[in-house]
């Protein structure tokens, strides 16, 4: 089985992996890898790759409208009511195909989108069997088997791969096992099969320490393509709750008409079987059918013009609406609102004066952990140490215990001058470091509050601790860490990033709350946000009171000291208390949070893990194309509502119309045909919300479809709308000559397609989304259309061939007025539902913005 073929592969010690594979320490040389992609094929996981159009129709066919109008299409059938069938495969057969090419022309940008943020892994090749290896950097889509790669803090594992050396690597593998807390991993040379320590799997990423590795498998020979389906799939996203939600309550909606028509008509009128098509026909007229086309089409063009403009790429097309709903940002701190520049500010010994040694011992031990890395990867504080001191080659290093953002501590083990024995120097986060050394209660205190001191004032803190031990052979761990020798602080000055400030003034001013989630001190994250022009409402150490009293949601609130997985709770209270959060962030520890928002963001520049479990990718580090983002989704999420509300508004109104008159006339109210054509003509007017520019309101506020919320509001609207076609139906009984002219089928049917398709003009151009500019635009022009075919399919040729007639001058006048109270009623409601009463918003508000 394809799954079990890297861990069979990989027994034994790691030199007979690597002879088994045909490999060895130096790596491959060019040619030998060439000759092995030419044999294997890319390491693109199956996922990835481009679907064939055949597969891309076929998922056309999968979505719930489309299997509601073949089952609806098959009763039709069934009853030998063959034109009914035949439109309703055509209607399929349009939504399938638009939707096909709208999904391929999606997945096309998409992939190039992606193409930007792609992943390189560190790979060891030869250009020649004598040359010594050099590391490169290489996509990972050219990774082969027997390659030797090297990973640290923040890869990808970008295959399955048996480890050679490692050196305090942890791995995190929630997207293969579900377990969340990271695993060590260890290069053992007689490895238990069964633990796999010595495995790391695509798909997983590496929380801290290092290593080297042999490949075993790539591509689709990995554990997880081999895997079934299912594996790291994430909870659902507020596109699923909202845009899923809504359609399901849709369908239930529809598959009850059929019945209900039938049954009311044989109760009331007397009628059987014969009333089925026309059943059928008010059904599919109910059916949303080009909600998946514009849903798609929305997104892409959204996703398309945000890469364009804003150099922002969006990975996953329903990112885009949940970027417009999240009402909560989670942003971390260092390389978000600070520049991750730090500079060393002062050394301090324990008594709080100036003393260098602090600031020698940390950077021995930037140094060595570096030095003993199998690939060195410093961060911004290890940089800013090793430029503002002397290089520390003087000592010799036995081991190192790497940083990792959990224990937030990294230790380096000296050989001392002195046989026999090892020094340890650990820094690291100020109270971790403490609780490691051996002090007295007071003492303890005295520093912690020398250490409030300085990050107060908005310093970034290391504190630095040596031990003495006898020397030993046997690995380092963090076990080691204990009864330590404080030696002193080090201080570091970060500066703002520069569009932090207007950010998140301009988050907070288009309703979205914000917190800033960090690992650092609470000191140094509170002048941060004070430096910037906010005041935190609350400082939470830790994920203590995540989704808190209401109010501490509406403006910033701090929590400082997270852990990765601390960044990660906060986020999911968030979730579950109901709001729809973002998270933004570019380290290790921000991987964890940025899988469990609904739209996790990273900047370019993130480590490798970060863009991988972001869903949106920034251009630069460029923090105003967050606003920018925000304003798309909501763009992109606008015009889905105003197409839901008003196809659905005037499909619920006309399917309640129809029943009433159907069950007042001697006839049906409309032929099945005509039911159909109407609904073909509306459908492809709708086509215009993916191109539509919503109104300055649906911008202000974060735009969550609600199905609740949007229901009540399609009742009312739908209501009205009914009224509107009945009041034909009244005038046409009254005015055209009395009860005469309603008998007349012909002319009752064109009267109703007819004011039908104009009112359903009237709604696409008054129940936009926001106010201003009715008229203009796509859906304006759209609307235009469609009532200009309204007014003349019935007196044309085609019209006679569908059973309709020219109509007297009269009723042009007698619709006119209706339409005119129509108008008004509707620009009343509208006015009402879509921005002062949030009760009966379809777009959710959860600021008080509004
Ligand atoms: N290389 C390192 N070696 C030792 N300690 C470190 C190192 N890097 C960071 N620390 C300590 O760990 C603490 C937490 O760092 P962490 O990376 O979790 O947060 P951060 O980057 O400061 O903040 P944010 O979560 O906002 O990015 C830092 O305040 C620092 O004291
Ligand atoms: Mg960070």
């Amino acid at each position: 089985m394809a799954s079990e073929a890297p861990a069979a592969g990989a027994d034994g010690t790691a030199l007979q992996v690597l002879r088994r594979l045909e490999s060895g320490p130096r790596g491959l040389t060019d040619a030998e890898a060439a000759a092995r992609l030419a044999a294997t094929g890319d390491n693109t996981p199956p996922a990835a790759r481009p679907v064939s159009w055949p597969r891309l129709l076929l998922r056309g066919t999968r979505d719930p409208f489309t299997a509601v109008l073949l089952v609806l299409g098959l009763v039709s059938a069934l009853v030998a009511s063959w034109g009914t069938a035949a439109v309703i495969l055509a209607l399929v057969a349009v939504g399938v195909a638009l939707r096909a090419s709208g999904e391929h022309r999606a997945d096309r940008s998409l992939a190039g989108l992606r193409e930007l943020v792609a992943g390189t892994a560190t790979v060891l090749r030869r250009p020649a069997d004598a040359e010594p290896p050099r590391p490169r950097e290489l996509p990972v889509a050219d990774l082969v088997p027997g390659d030797v790669i090297r990973l640290g803090p923040g890869d990808l594992v970008p295959a399955d791969v048996r480890l050679l050396r490692a050196r305090g690597l942890t791995v995190h593998q929630a997207a293969l096992t579900g377990e969340s807390a990271p695993v060590a991993k260890s290069a053992t040379q007689t490895p238990d099969p069964a633990a796999e320590s010595h495995l790391c799997f695509q798909g997983a990423d590496i929380a801290s320490g290092s290593a080297t590795a042999v490949v075993l498998a790539t591509g689709a020979r990995t554990r997880i393509a081999a895997a079934p389906d299912g594996t790291g799939r994430r909870e659902a996203s507020a596109f699923d709750r909202s845009v899923h939600g809504i359609s399901w309550v849709l369908i239930r909606f529809m598959l009850l008409t059929p019945p209900l028509v039938l049954m009311a008509n044989a109760a009331l009128r007397g009628r059987g079987l014969e009333t089925l098509p026309f059943a059928v026909a008010v059904a599919v007229g109910l059916t949303p059918e080009m909600l998946p086309v514009i849903v798609t089409t929305c997104l892409a063009r959204g996703a398309v013009l945000l890469a364009r403009t804003h150099g922002v790429v969006v990975k996953r097309l329903p990112a885009l609406h949940d970027l417009g709903a999240i009402d909560v940002l989670c942003v971390d701190k260092t390389g978000t609102l600070t520049q991750d520049r730090p500079v060393v500010d002062r050394s301090l010994g324990p008594d709080g004066h100036d003393d260098p040694t602090a600031l020698h011992w940390a950077a021995v031990n930037a140094w060595w952990t570096l030095q003993l890395a199998e690939l060195p990867q410093p961060d911004s504080l290890d940089e800013a140490l090793l430029e503002a001191a002397a290089p520390a080659e003087a000592y010799d290093a036995v081991d190192a215990v790497p940083y990792d953002p959990v224990r937030r501590l990294a230790t380096a083990v000296l050989r001392d001058p002195r046989p026999g024995t090892h020094t340890l120097v650990v820094k690291g986060a100020v109270e971790d470091v403490l609780d490691r050394c051996s002090l007295a209660e007071g003492e303890r205190d005295r520093l912690a509050a020398l250490a409030r001191r300085e990050a107060d004032s908005g310093l970034r803190l290391l504190a630095v601790a040596t031990a003495r031990r006898p020397a030993r052979t046997r690995p380092y761990t963090p076990a080691d860490e204990r009864g330590l020798t404080f030696r002193g602080l080090v201080t570091f000055r970060d500066t703002l990033a520069p569009e932090a400030a207007e950010t998140l003034r301009g988050l907070l001013g288009q309703g979205v709350a914000v917190r800033v989630l960090t690992g650092d001190h609470p000191g140094t994250a509170t002048r941060v946000c004070r430096e910037l022009g906010w005041e935190p409402e609350r400082v939470n150490v830790g994920a203590d009171a995540a989704s808190g009293p209401e109010p501490a949601v509406r403006g910033l609130t701090v929590h400082a000291r997270c852990t990765p997985a601390d960044k990660a709770r906060v986020v999911e209270e968030l979730r579950a208390a109901g709001h729809t959060v973002g998270f933004l962030g570019d380290g290790v520890n921000d991987a964890p949070a940025l899988r469990a928002a609904d739209v996790g963001i990273a900047p370019r520049s993130a480590c490798a893990v970060a863009r991988e479990c972001a869903d949106v990718v920034l251009g630069e580090k460029d923090l105003a194309a967050v606003g920018h983002a925000v304003t798309a989704g909501r763009h992109s999420g606008g015009n889905i509502a105003s197409y839901l509300r008003v196809t659905l508004s005037s499909n619920l109104g006309n399917v309640l119309a129809m029943l009433t008159a159907g069950l007042l006339l001697p006839f049906l109210p409309m032929l099945p045909a005509q039911v159909l054509v109407q609904n073909l003509c509306f459908d492809a007017a709708q086509l215009a919300f993916a191109y539509d520019r919503p109104g300055a309101a649906a911008l202000r506020r974060p735009a969550e479809l609600r199905p609740r919320s949007f229901l009540r509001f399609l009742t009312g609207f739908g209501a009205l709308n009914a009224v509107a076609d009945l009041a034909t139906f009244g005038v046409l009984a009254l005015a055209l000559h009395g009860p005469d002219a309603v008998d007349d089928e012909a002319v009752f049917h064109s009267a109703w397609f007819t004011e039908n398709l104009l009112t359903q003009a009237l709604v696409m151009v008054l129940l936009r989304t926001g106010r201003g500019a009715a008229g203009t635009g796509p859906v304006g022009r759209a609307a235009a259309v469609l009532g200009a075919v309204g007014l003349l399919l019935p007196p044309s040729p085609l019209g006679a061939r569908l059973g309709m007639t020219p109509l007297p001058l009269p009723y042009y006048l007698l619709v006119t007025v209706v339409l005119g109270l129509y108008a008004l009623a509707l620009r009343r409601g509208a006015r009402g539902a879509l921005c002062t009463d949030p009760s009966g918003c379809t777009v959710a508000q959860h600021s008080n913005h509004c």
